[in-house]
């Protein structure tokens, strides 16, 4: 059984599972919920995925009867950060997806939206930013009336153990980029050293975000950002505060110091 709570801001949810897997079991819920909604008032579902634990979490999707039930052919799958890996490389956020999710549902493979593999940091983000450009003019990808930037149906976002979200670091100086929708990195803390990344005007024009975190590990990040706790920066998660609704999936570990 989950607990269950509205969050400081009006547009956030915060849900505590007692295990992963009840969490997996109600991210999948969630996931079908919005893709029936958003297929059916506008035709399309742009969803945006990160690499890492949350890729695991989505495994209830895959099942019964999400798999039957879902419509997949009106998903759209970007990804929030990505290495700059060859796509069979196994830091690949791509790989990890395709493996543990995408190989196993109809999406289109024309709507599945991987960075061009064979080009530099530098060019590879404004490749993908080139490729969100003409998803928006096409209007796959809505836009937000309020700041200008892409905004996606659903992003499901990991967080790391230092709070860092997409490829944006604690005290990095990415996490202050406004204007550029897509960035690179090529030092980044935890390796490999070069990605690309979301930036956070995009990432905060979403119409939803679920940030999905289990894990002892985590329970710093969380602490700081729902609880009282702190820490000498201000952590990327706590910058996550995206116009539409804000969902925390959360496992009663990563929980455990609120
Ligand atoms: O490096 C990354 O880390 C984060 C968090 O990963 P996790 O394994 O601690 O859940 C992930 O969200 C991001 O996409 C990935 O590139």
């Amino acid at each position: 059984m989950a607990t269950t709570g509205k969050n400081k801001n009006k547009n956030k949810n915060v849900h505590v599972f007692e295990s992963e897997e009840a969490l997996s079991v109600s991210l999948a819920k969630y996931a079908a919920d919005l893709s029936e909604n958003f297929a059916k008032q506008k035709g399309s579902f742009t969803v945006v995925l990160t690499g890492g634990s949350l890729i695991k979490s989505l495994r209830q999707l895959v099942e019964a009867p999400y798999i039957d039930s879902i419509d997949w052919s009106k998903w759209h799958v970007f990804w929030a950060d990505e290495r700059v890996v060859p796509k069979n490389h196994p830091d690949s956020n791509y790989l990890l997806a395709y493996d543990a999710f995408l190989s196993k549902v109809p999406i289109p493979s024309g709507n599945v939206y991987a960075i061009n593999d064979a080009l530099s940091a530098e060019a590879a983000a404004d490749d993908y930013e080139t490729c969100i450009k003409h998803l928006v003019h096409n209007g796959i990808i809505s836009v937000s009336e309020a700041t200008g930037f892409p905004k996606f149906d659903l992003m499901l976002l990991g967080m790391g153990p230092d709070g860092h979200v997409a490829s944006l670091f604690p005290g990095h100086p990415l996490v202050q980029e406004k204007k550029k929708w897509i960035t690179f990195i090529k030092e980044s803390p935890k390796p490999p050293p070069e990605r690309i990344t979301f930036t956070f005007p995009v990432i905060n024009s979403s119409a939803n975000i679920a940030l999905v975190v289990a894990g002892a590990g985590k329970a710093h990040p969380v602490h700081v950002t729902l609880g009282n706790g702190e820490d000498s920066h201000v952590l990327p998660v706590q910058m996550v505060l995206p116009e539409g609704e804000l969902t925390w999936l959360l496992d009663k570990d990563a929980a455990s110091k609120l």
